[in-house]
């Protein structure tokens, strides 16, 4: 559904626009109709302008996209028509009403009056709006005007939506909103690039993911396969202090053990595949004379895999 080879984008900077920023570094992307795909990355890593660049906002410096069949340097207007963005932070004004917004909207995209006021009241069904829809946008919560926002960039129902950070700033509650409107919408077949830094949401939520860093994709696959790759999971043993040496002078041999330090009340074993080895583990403690209080699998998460990959966390700048 997206298809992108090299794509680059720097921009002039310094004070005398001499110095350019190499936003983004040669992007290749495949993202798959009907999935919902990631982009994930540290502040200034480059998906705005990424995003920005294949919602047709901005033209790239060089490489090649194809986009629901159209090609973005081409025929910009073919890509502009299949697809939906939602900016970082949404384009409501606070004067204006929900409902008045996505008439507009659909307007802009060539609707006549009536047919603009039925897809209005269309999205406020769908997306569930009718509570607050008729009050101005600058009273609404902030998963509510998300919830607008996003219902504002499907109006014309394309193909591909983008939406940059959606649940940047959202409470729990809010980002469950958000989320439960876009897994809809790639129900219904829509498919779906999301940018955020929630390692955490994008886990949970997108089928693929590709990590972001210095303006280049430095990994991309399933949150599942991305994290299996990562060695190791750890095992946490909560034991009495006088049992902690016996049992990791025991356990020391195991086939599957990278590595194995006092942690937390007890023993941190770094081992392959820790729920195969948890049996083990507990059957030569038994020899051994040994029952941790405690037992914890902890599996890598994307943060695992992020650190990994970049060599720092993506909290870090
Ligand atoms: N209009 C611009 N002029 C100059 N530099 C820019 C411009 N827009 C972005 N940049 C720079 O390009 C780099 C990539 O920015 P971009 O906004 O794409 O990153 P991002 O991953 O979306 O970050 P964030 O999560 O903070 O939005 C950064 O170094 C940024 O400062």
């Amino acid at each position: 559904m997206i298809e992108t080879k090299g794509l680059r984008k720097s921009y002039p900077s310094g004070k005398h626009g001499r110095a350019v920023v190499d936003a983004v570094r040669g992007i290749d992307l495949d993202v798959r109709a009907g999935e919902i795909f990631g982009f994930l990355g540290r502040n200034g890593a480059g998906k705005t302008t990424t995003l920005r660049m294949l919602a047709t906002l901005i033209r790239p410096d060089g490489g090649e996209a194809r986009i629901a069949g159209a090609d973005l340097l081409a025929d910009p207007a073919a890509v502009r028509r299949r697809i939906g963005y939602v900016a970082q932070g949404g384009g409501t004004a606070d004067a204006v009403t929900g409902r008045e917004e996505l008439v507009m909207q659909a307007r802009m995209y060539g609707a006549r009056k009536a047919e603009a006021v039925q897809q209005a009241a269309d999205a406020v069904g769908a997306f569930d709006l009718a509570g607050f829809a008729d009050r101005p946008c600058g009273t609404y919560s902030g998963g509510q005007r998300r919830r607008v926002d996003i219902a504002l960039g499907v109006i014309h129902s394309p193909e591909v939506l983008f939406l940059d950070e959606p649940t940047v700033a959202l409470d729990p509650a809010g980002r469950g909103q958000v989320w439960a409107e876009i897994e809809r919408l790639r129900a219904g077949g829509m498919t779906v690039v999301v940018t955020t830094h929630y390692l955490d949401e994008a886990d949970a939520l997108c089928d693929r993911v590709a990590i972001v860093d210095h303006g280049q994709i430095v990994v991309e696959g399933t949150p599942e396969a991305l994290k299996r790759e990562v060695s190791g999971d750890v095992v946490l043993l909560g034991l009495a202090a006088e049992e902690a040496g016996p049992a990791a002078a025991a356990l020391r041999e195991q086939p599957r053990l990278h590595r194995l330090e006092p942690g937390e009340g007890g023993l941190r074993l770094h081992l392959d595949d820790g729920a195969a080895a948890v049996p083990q583990l507990l059957s030569v403690l038994n020899g051994a004379g040994i029952v941790p209080g405690t037992v914890q699998l902890q599996r890598p998460s994307l943060d695992d895999v992020f650190l990994a990959r970049t060599g720092r966390s993506i909290e870090q700048s």
